[in-house]
């Protein structure tokens, strides 16, 4: 994903990469990385001198919340794609942005088909009270559930306004999946997918598909470069790019 970042901003007329960060790295040259000589590399928060206007950050969960409250401190409008922060440390970002007036945004998914899938979720959830999530994602991915599926039943479960009904069943192999507020979420990872959503919703006699495939990285790019400038005009933090399509 940063190097889709990293192309899309490149290949923008309005846009200018000056650097990049990665703490596990030890070479600094730019031009290792296929850089411009003038982009600088930091592997240390202390180190970095750049003055920027957006962070954007695809790294890795544990790593996250850190590097966005550095750029909140540091008048860096962070647009951030890396999923696996608590609900707590989101809001927690969202605070800091907000007090100090920058705009930012935390966006489980950038891609159009599923923050549509998402938008449209929330609109089924007011007609149909019960619902499963089946998230499926390449094998490299080290969270679960995806950003995405947890935004997804986050979004259902504000639209009801109460838990979703449980089932019980007898189930010694654990095969009922995660469960948010009731919603069940099931993560598949396999070779051969990218990211794909379904969001069932269950009624009397009749069932509701919502699904989203992702083919290509390059799609999530629409979303980013569109929430570059967005945050560019705004004073506070969003979640979710549902809250600005
Ligand atoms: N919101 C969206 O639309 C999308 C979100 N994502 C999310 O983006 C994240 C990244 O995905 P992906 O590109 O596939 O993951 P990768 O594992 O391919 O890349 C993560 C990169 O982050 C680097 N990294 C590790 N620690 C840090 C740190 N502390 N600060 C900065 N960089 C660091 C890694 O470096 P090293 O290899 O040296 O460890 C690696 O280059 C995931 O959370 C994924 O779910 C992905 C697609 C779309
Ligand atoms: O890791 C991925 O690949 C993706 N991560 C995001 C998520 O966790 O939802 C977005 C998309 O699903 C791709």
């Amino acid at each position: 994903m940063g190097q889709k970042a990293v192309k899309m901003v490149n290949q923008s007329q309005d846009m200018q990469l000056v650097a990049g960060f990665n703490p596990n790295i030890t070479d600094l040259n730019p031009q290792t990385y296929g850089l411009k000589e003038n982009v600088k590399i930091y592997n240390d928060f202390a180190d970095i001198k750049v003055k920027a206007d957006i962070w954007i950050d695809f790294s890795i969960p544990s790593a996250v919340f850190e590097n966005t409250k550095f750029a909140i401190q540091r008048g860096i409008r962070p647009v951030i794609g890396t999923s696996g922060m608590s609900e707590d440390q989101m809001n927690e970002l969202k605070k800091l942005a907000d007090d100090e007036k920058l705009g930012g945004i935390i966006a489980s998914n950038f891609g159009l088909s599923a923050v549509l899938m998402m938008k449209f979720a929330k609109v089924a959830a007011k007609y149909f009270a019960e619902s499963e999530i089946v998230e499926k994602h390449h094998e490299d991915k080290i969270d679960a559930p995806s950003g995405t599926a947890l935004n997804t039943a986050r979004l259902i479960y504000e639209a009801r306004g109460h838990d979703q009904k449980q089932h019980s069943s007898k189930d010694p192999l654990n095969t009922r999946g995660g469960d948010y507020h009731g919603t069940k979420i099931h993560a598949l990872r396999l070779p051969g997918f990218v990211a794909d959503e379904e969001v069932i919703f269950g009624g009397i006699g009749e069932t509701l598909t919502i699904s989203q495939s992702t083919t290509d990285r390059e799609s999530f790019m629409t979303g980013v470069k569109l929430a570059i400038h967005e945050v560019m005009k705004s004073n506070h933090l969003v979640i979710g790019l549902e809250k600005i399509i």
